[in-house]
C-alpha cells in the first residue's frame, strides 16, 4: 500500500474554507472561505491563491459548462466570471426565511446544481434547527425544493452508477443515501448508511472516489474517513494537523491527489497557536484510489 503523505499546500487562513473542486480547464483548485466572503483559485504551479470578494457568505462553487463559475452566494444562486470579478444573481430561494444562507452545493451528473441552506450560525454547529432545505438548479434555471427541516445542509455526491444520491446533514452525525433518478433529478427513499463515532465529531464536505467509497470530512474530528456505503463500514481514516476540516476533493494529475479544506472561525489563540495551519489547503497523495471529475452546470 502506498504511504500516505499529507501537506499543507496554501495557508490560507480561511474562517471556514469549504467546496473544494478541481478545475480542469485551469489546472487550479477552486474554493470559497464562506464567512470571509471569498472565492478562491489555487494554482499548483505558482502555488499563489487568487480570490474574489464577493458582498455576502460564499458557500459553494462549481464550474459552468458555458463559461467560468456558479456560485451559492447568500440565498442566491449567482454566476461569476472570473477576469471580470462579476456576480450576477441567477435566482433566490428561502424567501420566507429571514436568517439563511446556502450552504455546501455539487453539479450532478446531469449538469444540475444541488445545493442546501442553513439558518446562519451563532457559533459553530450552533444555530437555530431545522430552518434548511435542498434546493436543485435546473439547467434551465428553474429551482425546485426537495425537502425541508434541514439543520446544516451539507456535503452531497452521486454514486459512479448515478442511481444514488448521498447527503449529510451535519447535526444528524449521518451519511445518508437516496435512490437517485438521473433522468429528472428526483431523490427519494431516504435511509442512513453510516452513524458517526464520537471522536469523528460532524460529518461536513463528501466525495466519492472511482471505487465508489465515499470520502467524509469530519468537522472538528481533524480527519477523513473513507466508507463504503454498501457495507456502512469505515475502511479508513486520515488525520490531519487541523481539527476543523471542512471539505474534499480529489484533483492534480488524474485525480489521484485529495484536497482538504479547513476553517478557523471558532477557535480561540491557543488553538490556533497549536494549529497555525488552520484555515489551510492540505493536499494528501499516496491514498492509491482516484476521484472522479467534477461536472459542470450545465445551464
Ligand atoms: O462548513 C460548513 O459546512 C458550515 O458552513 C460550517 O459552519 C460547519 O460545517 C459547521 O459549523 C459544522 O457544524
Ligand atoms: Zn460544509
Amino acid at each position: 500500500m502506498a504511504s500516505v503523505s499529507i501537506e499543507c499546500v496554501a495557508r490560507e487562513g480561511c474562517r471556514i474554507g469549504e467546496s473544494p473542486v478541481w478545475d480542469q480547464r485551469e489546472g487550479a483548485l477552486l474554493f470559497v472561505d464562506i464567512t470571509g466572503r471569498k472565492v478562491c483559485r489555487w494554482s499548483p504551479l505558482t502555488r499563489q491563491t487568487q480570490a474574489i470578494a464577493v458582498d455576502a457568505p460564499v458557500s459553494s462553487v462549481a464550474l459552468r459548462k458555458s463559461e467560468d463559475y456558479v456560485i451559492t452566494l447568500g440565498t442566491r444562486f449567482a454566476a461569476l466570471k472570473w477576469k471580470e470579478e462579476l456576480v450576477t444573481t441567477i435566482t433566490q430561494v428561502d424567501k420566507d426565511k429571514a436568517n439563511t444562507r446556502f450552504n455546501d452545493g455539487k453539479v450532478d451528473p446531469a449538469g444540475r446544481y444541488f445545493a442546501g441552506t442553513m439558518a446562519e450560525e451563532i457559533r459553530p454547529a450552533v444555530l437555530e434547527r431545522r430552518q434548511g432545505s435542498l434546493y436543485t438548479l435546473f439547467p434551465d434555471l428553474s429551482v425546485v425544493k426537495h425537502f425541508d427541516q434541514v439543520d446544516i445542509s451539507n456535503g452531497l455526491d452521486w454514486s459512479l452508477d448515478h442511481r444514488t444520491f448521498f447527503y449529510i446533514d451535519s447535526l444528524s452525525y449521518s451519511v445518508d443515501a437516496f435512490d437517485y433518478d438521473l433522468q429528472t433529478g428526483k431523490i427519494g427513499n431516504r435511509r442512513s448508511i453510516y452513524k458517526l463515532e464520537k471522536e469523528e465529531s460532524i460529518p461536513d464536505g463528501m466525495c466519492i472516489d472511482t471505487e465508489g467509497k465515499l470520502w467524509v470530512a469530519c468537522y472538528d474530528g481533524g480527519r477523513v474517513i473513507r466508507l463504503d456505503p454498501e457495507t456502512g463500514k469505515r475502511l479508513q481514516t486520515v488525520k490531519l494537523p487541523v481539527d476543523k476540516t471542512t471539505s474534499c476533493c480529489f484533483g492534480g494529475k488524474d485525480y489521484s491527489e485529495m484536497f482538504v479544506t479547513s476553517a478557523s472561525d471558532g477557535m480561540d489563540k491557543e488553538w490556533l497557536s497549536r494549529q497555525p495551519e488552520a484555515g489551510g489547503i492540505f493536499k494528501i497523495t499516496g491514498l492509491g484510489v482516484k476521484g472522479v471529475p467534477p461536472y459542470p452546470f450545465a445551464g
